[in-house]
């Protein structure tokens, strides 16, 4: 059987160490902490993710403000509204809610969030903080996966770290930061020629695909951490977790693994943004 990563728990102490912070920095500033989100259009799983971020905020004495623009927003549109809030003293951290509609650039939209206030990690210039292994501020996803696996004690240094998914929110930059903490990192796609021989061989593997369950027990190595950053319709990981559980050492659950320490990252990089710079004293 192996050991259960709980992001739930791990979440739960992350947040908790920023809303001291954010307490501290009220006290300090006369305000809250604030976190701007971003919706182009009204895709219902949107919204929901939406509302658990602000729901978290609001747990933890940060502010958040919401910008919903509709679905017909055009990217010039949805750029200046941005860069608004990337001006707007009173927001410290802005997040774009991916995907926008189809006829909406988003990496002009995402271009648009002030290196300083990007605390969900997606502009360039936090991409090649990343990329460099210089501080700044994480995608959120794939830190919380390095927290989950620090957490557990997880040996990262050495071992072979394989990703499945190359997407510029999570599975680049899950790739980025594993390679930055030294491990031998092997990134595969859609056109990968053997998935499971390349799977075969990792110590750690980040699913990161967007198919539900589609990682089996059978491709594992014997004793592989295994990390289900996918988050599927129902509720249902990237990884079947049944036939993954008996071969596995360590395994994130789907919900209460992967999802909930993305968004106590966010919080804490809000935090962390606020302390940081645009804070504007009452
Ligand atoms: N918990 C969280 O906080 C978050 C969870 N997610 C979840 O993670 C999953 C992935 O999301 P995201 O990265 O945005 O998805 P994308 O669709 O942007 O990327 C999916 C990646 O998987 C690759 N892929 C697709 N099919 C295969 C295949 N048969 N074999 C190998 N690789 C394949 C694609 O390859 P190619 O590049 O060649 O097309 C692509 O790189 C989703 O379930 C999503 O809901 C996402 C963000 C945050
Ligand atoms: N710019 C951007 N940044 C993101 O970080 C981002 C995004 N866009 N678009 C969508 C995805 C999805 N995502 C999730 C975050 C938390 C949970 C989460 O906390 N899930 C709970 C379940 C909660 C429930 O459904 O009740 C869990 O897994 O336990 C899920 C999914 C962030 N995303």
């Amino acid at each position: 059987m192996p050991r259960l990563m709980n992001g739930a728990e791990l979440a739960g102490e992350i947040v908790e160490r920023a809303a001291k912070r954010a307490a501290s920095f009220l006290e300090k500033t006369g305000r809250k902490p604030c976190l701007a989100t971003v919706l182009v259009g009204d895709d219902p799983a949107s919204v929901t993710y939406v509302r658990m971020k602000q729901r978290r905020c609001a747990g933890a004495g940060v502010e958040s403000r919401h910008v919903q623009l509709p679905a017909a927003t055009t990217t010039a549109e949805a750029v200046a509204q941005v860069r608004e809030l990337s001006e707007d003293p009173a927001v410290d951290g802005i997040l774009v809610q991916h995907p926008v509609p189809a006829h909406v650039d988003e990496r002009a939209v995402f271009e648009a969030i002030a290196p300083g206030k990007d605390v969900d990690g997606v502009t360039m210039h936090s991409f090649a903080a990343m990329a460099l292994g210089e501080p700044g501020f994480l995608s959120c996803t794939p830190g919380g996966i390095l927290r989950l696996l620090d957490a557990h004690g997880v040996e990262i240094e050495g071992k072979h770290a394989v990703v499945i998914g190359r997407s510029p929110i999570l599975g680049k930059p899950a790739a980025l930061l594993l390679l930055a903490r030294n491990a031998t990192v092997t990134v595969c796609h859609s056109r990968t020629a053997d998935l499971k021989a390349v799977v075969r061989t990792a110590d750690i593997v980040v699913a990161a695909v967007g198919k539900p369950e589609f990682v089996r027990g059978e491709w594992l190595k014997p004793g592989a951490a295994v990390v289900d950053a996918g988050y599927n319709p129902g509720n249902v990981g990237d990884v079947d977790f049944k036939s993954a559980e008996p071969v596995a050492g360590w395994l994130t659950p789907v919900p209460g693994g992967v999802g909930p320490t993305t968004i106590a990252v966010l919080l804490e990089q809000t935090v962390e943004a606020a302390w940081e710079g645009n804070s504007t004293p009452r």
